[in-house]
């Protein structure tokens, strides 16, 4: 070991989106071993350049996962890749192509370059998308990851994280440059919320249009699995710290993201962070019946079509959001306490007061939805 035990080097791919500012600053904060923190992304975010690393050294990559020469150049002499990058769409933003090649194509660039540069330990960022909810509206309640459940992926997103993921449990154990074994493991978060939530800005700033109300579109008995970013984060920073030495147990692995976070649905939780920001839920069962919300969905997935030769049509509700959001679909388990003792870094009121803090601060602050 050198430096006062920093002996390693660290590869954050994605590491300037919402869920990658977590990882960087919980990595910088929490991993004693780290000596050198490369974060790779797409677009470099300008507040890593107001980051305080330390003793850390902090260096940004402008990369693109999908040129395999570009993560090879990232990655050589790197101990330990976290692999977070991907296309989160569920709107219907990017072509299907685009997404297959960025999640799916990106992963096995990263895998194939651990093999050629011996980087031995990969932990990715999957999502119970991986899994469900499908698309016959089965409830998973509760589950943990060896509930019996049917995958049925009929869109691009959860299909390329189901696939990316399959990739990654395939790897653990293949040969890498110098003959060690690599050793993977994917972590699944359910819906990540917390500081930099762009899409609980954007319900903040509706609600903000009518008044301060919120309408209930989801009946209150559909719950949906919430975590929040920062002990995502820090089940990422266990995770790779023990892949090695727990690499029997561990390898090829998959590990639901949970916490202490309220078992509720979609907007009742959102509530729980919007409501200390002055907003309220008008109606304690859905306003609009079932088949009116269908129909609006289905409206804006013809319109989206109609209109896809001169402009991308999206909107909050389609069918698969719709559906996405009246499924319940929750987590209960322990097997990342069992092989590598993870326990939440932050309970849950500390994990909703940090978020309702974040979104006091950006009243007015204009943000993109969704996130590109
Ligand atoms: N947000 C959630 O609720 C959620 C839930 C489960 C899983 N996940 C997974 O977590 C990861 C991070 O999600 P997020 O919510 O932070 O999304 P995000 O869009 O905020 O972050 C993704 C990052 O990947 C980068 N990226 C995209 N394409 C790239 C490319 N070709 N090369 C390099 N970088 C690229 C983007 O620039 C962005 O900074 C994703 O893999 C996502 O599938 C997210
Ligand atoms: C009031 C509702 C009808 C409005 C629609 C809400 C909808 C946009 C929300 C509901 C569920 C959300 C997804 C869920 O939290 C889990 C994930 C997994 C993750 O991998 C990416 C994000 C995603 C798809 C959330 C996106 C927003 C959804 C669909």
């Amino acid at each position: 070991m050198t430096d006062g035990g920093r002996d390693l080097v660290y590869l954050v791919t994605g590491g300037c989106g919402f869920l990658g500012e977590h990882m960087v600053r919980t990595l910088l904060e929490m991993e004693p071993r780290l000596r050198e923190l490369r974060v790779f992304d797409l677009h470099l975010g300008p507040w890593l350049e107001a980051l305080n690393p330390g003793p850390v050294q902090v260096t940004p990559i402008q990369g693109d996962v999908t040129r395999a020469e570009d993560v090879v150049a990232a990655l050589a002499g790197a101990d330990v890749v976290i692999h977070m990058a991907g296309l989160v769409d569920v709107w219907g933003l990017n072509d299907p192509e685009i997404i297959y090649r960025v999640n799916v194509q990106g992963t096995q660039n990263v895998i194939d370059a651990c093999v050629q540069t011996g980087t031995r330990f990969l932990v990715y960022t999957s999502s119970m998308e991986a899994l469900g909810p499908n698309t016959k509206g089965h409830p998973f309640y509760r589950g943990n990851e060896d509930t019996p459940y049917e995958a049925i992926h009929t869109q691009p997103y959860p299909r390329s994280k189901a696939q990316a993921e399959r990739l990654v449990l395939e790897a653990n154990g293949r040969k890498v440059r110098g003959g060690l074994p690599l050793v993977t493991c994917a972590l699944r978060p359910t819906g990540i919320y917390g500081e930099g939530h762009q899409l609980m800005l954007d319900f903040y700033r509706n609600a903000q249009c009518t008044g301060g109300w919120l309408f209930r579109t989801i009946p209150a008995s559909v719950e949906h699995g919430r975590v929040y970013a920062g002990n995502v984060a820090w089940m990422h920073v266990l995770a790779a710290r023990e892949l090695g030495s727990r690499a029997t147990t561990m390898g090829g692995q998959i590990y639901f993201c949970y916490d202490d976070s309220p078992y509720k649905s979609y907007e009742d939780f959102n509530l729980e962070i919007l409501g200390p920001c002055g907003i309220r839920l008008l109606g304690t069962r859905p306003l609009l019946p079932y088949f009116l919300l269908f129909l609006l969905a289905i409206l804006n997935a013809f319109l989206q079509w109609l209109l896809r030769p001169l402009v991308v049509y999206t909107a909050l509700i389609n069918p698969y959001t719709l559906s996405l959001a009246n499924t319940t679909f929750t987590v209960h388990t322990d097997k990342a306490q069992r092989h590598f003792d993870y326990q939440p870094l932050y309970g849950w009121e500390e994990s909703r007061d940090r978020t309702v803090s974040w979104v006091k601060t950006r009243k007015g602050h204009p943000g993109p939805l969704p996130r590109d």
